[in-house]
């Protein structure tokens, strides 16, 4: 029970919380016979304007008629990182695409109820503070993988900070082989839209299969054995603009047990006079990665719209706001880490709403020496919140004391030897005359990859995309000292 819970118990609760989390969802969806046709231009040759034609995928489609749409297709290339642009490679990408102005299918993916059911399970549910979202589906490209054709292992690139991630819908042929496989922190699922199809073919109405994932998941297309494999590809935004292509959650939604689980604990700990009580921050490295400005120096109001959240980040920060705090995506810089550099003081942490800006004729914001150089430091210090490092009790951590203590390390030991620990601390004011920001406790650790500065991962998407790479986010919660608003503690009688 919660009540008998110690500070470990809660922390560990909110660190289990971003682990569970299925990066997808996907289905299969009835739709009308006459959506089914798909109308195409067929190229005939270098300087002849092309051909239209059409495909009924509602009627079980001959060899020869597919044959004729993959005819039609270009060679699909995918972007790299590399060679910053897009790149033909038939031993990483094996398949067709027509680009949209080249082909019209009826079926609708929001009027087909697939846009609903994408919404319900991926769209990040929205809390009462927030303006109400929509999901938006738009179109990008049609597939056409024959026999031995596939892809393999890449990210969708992210075209703009609101996009979800991607949504592939299965045209009713028959094919084997061709299975969507996704994974993410070690986790790995598989779609097999082949049996799928194969499993509703001749129960009279026709079915479509789908796939919604997230942006940052990595996925591939297995190679197809036989048939041809024909898929409508679309890139999911969540926006707020209304139009009669997008979707809605409704308003007033269930909180998962999860999101009340994770309040809970957040809100014992919050009682708890003992907890941080100088205040702080609790720092989450997110489980997803989220779209970045491929320049770190764009201008952007905030880092990132803790609205646009996915799954269980979403979740862990719909808590903290129902528990009254104000969870914040930042930006992270670590000042005086230079090596080869010697400074006065010890290297910090320091986070930031908005990029560093520069005083004028101090160190010039290079992208390569954004680190270099004290002045540089300095305006940083002086911008942001310095944070230093505290235990999940809000006390600072004595060197050899209680190492591995807020990491997770120690997450076997019993609950009563970890208390022992922590009687080696003090409360994280004194223990560096120098120090004068404020306090942090990693309960999942930070990814190293979004100090602002360094590269961002590089990585193949299914085009390249210039604005915009994935790259690691971390949420930062304030937890105000005791005493302060919002902080209303039960004074503990404990043995
Ligand atoms: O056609 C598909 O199944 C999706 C392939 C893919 O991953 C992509 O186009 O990015
Ligand atoms: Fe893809």
């Amino acid at each position: 029970m919660p009540g008998t819970w110690t500070v470990a118990d809660h922390v560990e609760l909110l660190r289990r919380s971003l682990k569970t989390a299925v990066p997808y969802t996907s289905g299969v969806q009835a739709v009308r016979k006459e959506d089914l046709r798909l109308f195409y231009c067929s190229p005939e040759g270098e300087n002849l304007k092309g051909t239209a034609r059409y495909i009924d995928f509602g009627e079980g489609n001959s060899e020869e008629s597919l044959a004729l749409l993959a005819g039609a297709c270009q060679k699909a290339k995918f972007g790299s990182e590399e060679a910053q642009g897009d790149v033909l490679d038939e031993d990483y990408r094996k398949a067709g695409k027509i680009d949209v102005e080249d082909f019209l299918v009826r079926l609708d993916a929001a009027e087909a109820g697939i846009l609903d059911a994408v919404a319900a399970e991926l769209l990040p549910p929205t809390h009462d503070d927030m303006e109400e979202k929509v999901l938006r589906a738009e179109m990008y490209k049609l597939n056409v993988y024959g026999p031995g054709s596939f892809f393999k292992a890449h990210k969708d690139t992210p075209r703009g900070d609101n996009m979800l991630g991607s949504l592939v819908v299965v045209l009713p042929t028959q094919h084997e082989g061709g299975a969507l496989t996704l994974s993410q922190n070690e986790s790995t699922w598989v779609f097999d839209s082949a049996s799928q199809l194969q499993a509703h073919s001749g129960s009279g109405s026709p079915v479509v299969a789908y796939i919604a994932f997230f942006g940052d998941v990595t996925h591939s297309v297995e190679p197809v054995t036989s048939g041809y494999r024909v898929t409508l590809t679309y890139n999911l935004f969540v926006t707020t603009s209304r139009s009669t292509k997008t979707v809605t959650l409704p308003h007033s939604r269930i909180v998962p047990p999860q999101e009340l689980a994770c309040e809970t604990s957040l809100r014992a700990l919050l009682a708890d006079s003992e907890w941080f009580p100088n205040g702080g921050h609790l720092a989450f490295g997110l489980t997803h990665q989220y779209p970045l400005p491929r320049d770190p120096r764009a201008d952007r109001k905030s880092f990132i719209d803790t609205a646009l959240l996915k799954g269980c980040d979403a979740r862990l920060r719909n808590a903290a706001v129902r528990a009254g705090l104000q969870p914040q995506v930042r930006l992270m810089y670590r000042i005086r880490d230079e090596e080869g550099y010697t400074y006065s003081r010890p290297p910090a942490l320091v986070i930031m709403d908005k990029p560093v800006k520069v005083t004028p004729g101090g160190m010039h914001f290079e992208y390569e020496d954004f680190y270099d150089g004290p002045s540089l430091d300095e305006d940083i210090e002086q911008q942001g919140t310095v944070l230093q490092e505290v235990n999940e009790r809000g006390r600072l951590l004595r060197e050899g004391k209680v190492k591995g203590e807020g990491n997770g390390d120690d997450s076997e030991e019993p609950a009563a030897k970890r208390q022992k620990l922590n009687h080696q601390e003090d409360d994280g004011t004194q223990g560096n005359a120098d120090f004068a920001g404020e306090l942090v406790c990693w309960v999942t650790p930070p990814e190293e990859k979004n100090k602002a500065g360094s590269e961002y991962t590089t990585h193949l998407g299914n085009d390249y995309g210039e604005s915009f790479v994935y790259g690691h986010a971390e949420l930062f919660v304030r937890i105000p000292k005791v005493g302060e608003e919002g902080r209303s503690v039960v004074e503990a009688d404990e043995e």
